[in-house]
């Protein structure tokens, strides 16, 4: 036996056995059902699956915004259970970056003051080297001092990726983060999250419907009815296509990859 071995990498994220009912005995809805998934750290899963399949609740669960009904989530190590409401506040502020569809920038403030809005919020100095290096990653030094109205929907949505980078998060959530973007600003966009992944070793989870967009992850993770059925693992968009459609008639499911624990490269 080796002795010398580096222990196997922690999961930044690790979902067991977690389900999320919604509602009362007589109308109960099962929006996750007993999903286990560890997600590694600098990479870039999409979660994918047909409306009502339980994307946005297993990114609620995941990112400590709802709790499980049963089951654990634990994120960067800590077991998202054993923070009180306001523990966990402060551990979203801190260890958690959101992006979503729409922008939600503060009109008011310029992009610089947006981006530090997260630091300031949770009590800290923003650093000036971080900061301009967060800004230069996106692309928008020269926009420091803009208010969001001045920009166009690609540089809105890469401020709140600024916003959600500079706090150095255990992981960046993204609800549709491209959503609301044109086919060749969404590409840069994209590239600007996967780019994250690569240099700086960010963590992703994007709950999106688009395959061109899943396509951008190292790996996708699909949903059908609550729970996971399935996995891509260097996604092509043309794989991911035939994998929705397939979901979308609702033939075999169990032609769908099973999903793996623990996966990764
Ligand atoms: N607060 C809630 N109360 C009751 N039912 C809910 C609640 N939130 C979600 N649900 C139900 O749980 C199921 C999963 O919903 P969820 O929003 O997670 O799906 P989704 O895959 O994100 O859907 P979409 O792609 O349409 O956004 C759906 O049947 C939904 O109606």
């Amino acid at each position: 036996m080796n002795g010398t071995q580096d222990p196997p990498a922690q999961p930044v994220v690790h979902l067991e056995s977690v389900s999320r009912l919604y509602g009362g005995p007589k109308n109960r809805v099962t929006a996750l059902d007993n999903v286990s998934i560890s997600l590694e750290r600098a990479t870039f899963t999409a979660v994918m699956g047909p409306s009502g399949s339980g994307k946005s609740t297993f990114l609620h669960c995941a990112a400590g915004l709802d709790r499980p009904t049963s089951g654990s989530v634990h994120l960067d190590g800590v077991d998202l259970a054993s923070l009180r409401e306001k523990s966990l506040t402060k551990f979203r502020r801190e260890r958690i970056g959101f992006v979503f569809q729409a922008f939600n920038l503060l009109p008011a403030l310029s992009v610089v003051d947006n981006v530090t809005l997260p630091l300031r919020l949770a009590g800290a100095r923003p650093k000036k080297a971080v900061v301009n290096a967060v800004l230069e990653q996106v692309g928008l030094s020269d926009k420091r001092r803009s208010r969001p109205g001045e920009l166009s929907g690609g540089q809105q949505q890469r401020v709140a990726i600024a916003r959600a980078l500079v706090t150095q998060p255990a992981v960046i959530f993204g609800d549709e983060p491209t959503g609301a973007l044109d086919t060749r600003t969404a590409a840069e966009v994209l590239m600007l999250l996967r780019q994250s992944v690569d240099v700086v070793g960010q963590t992703i989870v994007m709950v999106t419907h688009d395959p061109v967009a899943a396509a951008y992850a190292d790996r996708v993770v699909f949903l059908a009815d609550g729970r996971l059925i399935g996995t891509l693992e260097r996604p092509t968009v043309e794989q991911v296509t035939e994998q929705m459609q397939k979901l979308g008639t609702w033939s075999d499911p169990s032609q769908l990859q099973k999903p793996e624990h623990g996966v990764r490269r």
